[in-house]
């Protein structure tokens, strides 16, 4: 596990790749960070200056992190394969990438989205892809904006994985003194609270640019989670995630802050500007636009009802105007707050 791979040096990957760096560190573990840039200017700067401007700004990254434009290159000999780059986009990168990764790898993901067209998680569609078995699949999840972290603001996470000590194992190699992963098995529950929290935080972000204030955006964050926990448990995720760090952690997180890409796409969208706007706007990944589809579809095929995300999922196609949305977020049948 002496070379970690970490493919992607966007905004989280390369601010991954400094947790990992300083974990090394702080163990007195000598470790080789390799991180694969699109952009070989990207990789240059990060190699050279130890910092990735476009993404962190100044922020020193260790000497430890290194890049590369060259897939082969940064897979090459890597006990670990961290993958960072957009949900929509991973199918195609893992098929390019396929005979370059080490056999026996073990492949965290750090994606927050769900596939359209197949509605697969990217656990699943890093299983399809590379055929690797699910005790050697992790995925890492968590209230983690990466620009806090790269101040390092004191975080924590949850590192999911089938087998729960091949977790601890990538737990300890993430493990900074400003971040802080806990365990879990529950992978469905994690990768599921990640993707839906930013479907939540969209609609939270709607309500917010339309000066709608803390009862309604506490009100739809609340009945967001209830809708997320209900999906999960129908996958098979564990409700108790979903009270943890992956599910209510990531959700108030992303919903209150304005660092937050899917909370800033929904509040544009709140102020009246058309999605291709937003979209133009938009210089990072908001996953939330791209999958809130994918999870309404995955919801119907398992009888859940997802009112929140339904609504949001009209406001993207164009179907429901933005005024409209407040009033329909919570417009349901009486019921019971108990249970979900
Ligand atoms: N930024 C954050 O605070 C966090 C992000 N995540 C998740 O991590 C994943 C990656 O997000 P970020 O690093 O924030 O995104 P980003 O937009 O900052 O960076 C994406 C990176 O992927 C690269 N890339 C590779 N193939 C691409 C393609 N086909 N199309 C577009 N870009 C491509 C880009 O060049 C870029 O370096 C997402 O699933 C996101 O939800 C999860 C936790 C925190
Ligand atoms: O996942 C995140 C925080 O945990 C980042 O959220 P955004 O993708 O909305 O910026």
């Amino acid at each position: 596990m002496n070379r970690i791979a970490v493919m992607g040096a966007g905004s989280w990957g390369t601010t991954f790749a400094k947790v990992l760096g300083d974990a090394a560190r702080a163990s007195g573990v000598e470790r080789d960070i390799v991180l694969w840039a699109r952009r070989a200017e990207a990789a240059q700067e990060i190699t050279r200056e130890h910092r990735n401007s476009r993404y962190l700004q100044d922020t020193p990254l260790p000497d430890s992190v290194r890049a590369t434009d060259s897939a082969v290159e940064a897979l090459a000999e890597a006990g670990v394969v961290v993958l960072a780059v957009p949900a929509q986009s991973l199918r195609e990168q893992l098929r390019d990438w396929k005979d370059a990764v080490s056999p026996d790898a073990l492949v965290v993901s750090l994606m927050k989205g769900l596939e359209r067209g197949t509605d697969d998680r990217m656990s699943q569609v890093i299983a399809q892809e590379w055929g690797i078995p699910a005790q050697r699949i992790l995925v890492l999840s968590g209230p983690n904006l990466a620009l806090e972290i790269a101040r390092e603001e004191p975080t924590a996470s949850v590192v999911a994985c089938e087998d729960e000590t091949v977790a601890q194992q990538v737990a300890e190699l993430c493990t900074a003194p400003y971040f802080r992963p806990y365990t879990s098995s529950d992978v469905v529950g994690v990768e599921i609270g990640g993707i839906v929290k930013n479907v939540i935080a969209l609609a939270v972000g709607i309500c917010e640019g339309r000066d709608m204030g803390d009862n309604t955006k506490a009100s739809v964050i609340t009945r967001g989670l209830a809708e997320t926990t209900r999906l999960a448990l129908a996958l098979g995720g564990e409700a108790h995630t979903m009270a943890g760090l992956a599910g209510l952690g990531d959700l108030v997180a992303t919903c209150a802050s304005p660092l937050s890409r899917n909370h800033t796409a929904g509040k544009l969208l709140g102020q009246g500007l058309t999605m291709p706007q937003v979209v133009e706007r938009m210089t990072q990944t908001a996953e939330g636009v791209k999958s809130a589809d994918a999870v309404h579809e995955l919801a119907a095929r398992h009888g859940v009802e997802m009112p929140i995300t339904a609504a949001v999922v009209a406001v993207l196609a164009g179907r429901l105007a933005v005024e409209d949305l407040g009033p329909l977020l919570l417009n349901r049948s009486l019921k019971s707050e108990d249970g979900y």
